[in-house]
């Protein structure tokens, strides 16, 4: 059963005539890792926005368990269904990753006995040691704060992670640790992932790859040689 259905959705942006997709249709699965390519200026993360729950939907309907994001509190599937990782990074640069991860758990309402720890953990999981942790973000490579930011989107264990070019700059050995990360989390975990990507290597790492194109959304590519 999928956990995340688009369905018929249409979408031009407020005060604008001109439609980025019109009636895509998708349906995202647990276990599962998606890559959707795309031209610049495809829409991909226009699409990514109205999964997140930043956007409405003006026509067509996304489902999360099959319930409409319209008609569910949309401010608690952000906190706790979906976790987003921007292109970027958007983390606060100013301060340690272990403050992100903590301060990002408590926007969530995170419960558990030690903050702190459960956030090392994290960070740790992802490759990033205690010492690195509290370090401030500015003082990361650019490979160590998407680390980071794979951390921040799992620290309220959603079911859903998206990823806005999550290898954007990165060297080919670091890409491969990010996507190891990500594939771990899909396969291992049970965690629905869906990368927006223009990297063909990304692209080819999913289990599913999907085309945006002239506001249409087409499956391209099963790999059943990736798992
Ligand atoms: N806030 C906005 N208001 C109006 N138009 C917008 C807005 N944001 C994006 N667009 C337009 O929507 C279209 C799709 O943009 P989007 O960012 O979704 O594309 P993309 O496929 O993610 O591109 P890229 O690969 O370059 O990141 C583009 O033509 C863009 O100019």
């Amino acid at each position: 059963m999928s956990i995340l259905s688009v369905a018929n959705v249409s979408y031009s942006y407020e005060g604008t005539k001109k439609l980025i997709f019109e009636n895509v249709n998708v349906d995202f699965e647990k276990g599962k890792i998606y890559s959707i390519i795309g031209k610049s200026g495809a829409g991909k993360t226009s699409l990514l926005s109205l999964i997140a729950g930043l956007d409405n939907c003006k026509d067509g309907n996304i489902l999360y368990n099959d319930k409409s994001l319209n008609s569910i509190d949309k401010d608690n599937y952000r906190a706790k269904d979906i976790g987003v990782i921007f292109q970027g990074y958007n983390l606060l640069n100013n301060t340690s990753a272990l403050e992100n991860i903590l301060l990002s758990m408590n926007i969530s309402g995170v419960v558990v006995d030690d903050k702190k720890a459960y956030a090392l953990e994290l960070l740790n999981k992802v490759g990033i040691d205690n010492e690195t942790a509290k370090r401030k973000v500015l003082k990361l490579s650019g490979g160590e704060q998407q680390r980071v930011a794979i951390a921040r989107a799992l620290s309220h264990n959603p079911d859903i992670i998206i990823a806005d070019e999550p290898t954007g700059n990165l060297d080919n050995e670091t890409e491969s640790e990010i996507l190891t990360i990500l594939e771990q989390l899909a396969h291992k975990e049970n965690k629905c992932i869906i990368i927006v990507t223009h990297s063909t290597k990304v692209a080819q790492f999913a289990d599913e790859t999907w085309g945006l194109t002239k506001g249409q959304l087409i499956f391209i590519k099963e790999h059943k040689e990736t798992k």
